[in-house]
């Protein structure tokens, strides 16, 4: 284990789909033992940046540091192993619909353990009861609700004691009840279980009440990043329309595209323009 204060660093990387580049040079670190929440505009990059952590995609330049190794240049093994230090909820967290909650949390210790089944038992249940549901053991995903189920599978990613946990947008579609509990367990669980927790939100408000270390992207880089007040002073004028969800500023509302003049100035007539 690296004795470097952070878990997670991004060191200058660079990284984009084809031609497009999504994050440039971009710099940032996550400190061990704390939540970090991964904020910016929509399509800036946050997702992106989870996936290089987790080795689902290999940055073209720079280092992604996960404990001290360069996830990028892992081989199989070696990425096998760092990911199951690590537990991933992505948007939904969508649940097995074919196996109860005691299942649907089990699964990843029958896949990845040779664990007795009387031990898997007890620690499905501690992972249940941590949530909160260790009544609902035996009740199907269709008969709880989707809070339920977002907690399940909050469950089913901390089955195997993952020591970084990554949540991506946990929050979506929560009613405004489910989602305070859902930010105040996943403070509770971070400090609790001694995680590591980076969590992309777009919900200023809960996120800034629950995060230690706030970082936003913007324009693929870093455009503000340090404690939820630190961040909430910046002057940065993307980060303001970012904090205070204003509808304008310098947050572009269109996708990169053709000029209008190329899309319909010259359209008029031609008879095929797509
Ligand atoms: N597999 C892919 N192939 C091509 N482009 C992609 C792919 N995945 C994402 N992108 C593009 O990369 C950009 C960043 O996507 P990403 O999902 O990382 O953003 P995000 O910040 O998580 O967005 P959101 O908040 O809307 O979920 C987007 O413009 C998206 O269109």
């Amino acid at each position: 284990m690296s004795d470097s204060p952070s878990l997670v660093e991004l060191r200058n990387v660079t990284f984009g789909y084809g031609e497009r580049v999504i994050l440039r040079d971009l710099s940032l670190s996550v400190p061990r033992g704390k939540v970090t929440a991964l904020m910016g505009a929509s399509g800036g990059g946050k997702t992106t940046v989870l996936r290089l952590i987790g080795g689902q995609n290999r940055a073209q330049q720079g280092q992604v540091l996960f404990d001290g190794q360069d996830v990028g240049t892992m081989d199989q093994t070696q990425l096998y192993a760092a990911r199951r230090r690590m537990g991933m909820l992505f948007q939904f967290g969508a649940l097995f619909t074919d196996m109860n909650v005691f299942d649907n949390v089990a699964f990843p210790l029958r896949e990845h353990s040779q664990l007795p089944p009387s031990m898997v038992r007890d620690i499905v249940l501690m992972k249940l009861q941590a949530v909160g549901l260790r009544g609902a053991r035996d009740l199907m995903p269709s008969q709880i609700s989707g809070g339920m189920a977002r907690r399940v599978a909050l469950a089913r990613a901390m089955a195997l004691d993952p020591e970084l946990i990554m949540y991506d947008e946990p929050f979506a579609g929560l009613d405004p009840i489910s989602l305070g509990t859902s930010a105040r367990l996943i403070r509770i669980l971070n400090d609790a279980m001694g995680l590591t927790t980076i969590l992309v939100s777009h919900d200023v408000e809960e996120t800034f009440r629950v995060a230690d270390h706030v970082v936003i992207l913007g324009a693929g880089g870093v455009a503000a990043q340090g404690t939820p007040q630190e961040v909430m002073d910046c002057p940065d004028p993307l980060v303001q329309q970012f904090v205070h969800a204003r509808p304008t500023g310098p947050v572009p509302f269109h996708y990169a595209a053709p000029s209008l003049e190329a899309d319909f100035g010259a359209a008029h007539g031609d008879g095929g323009a797509r």
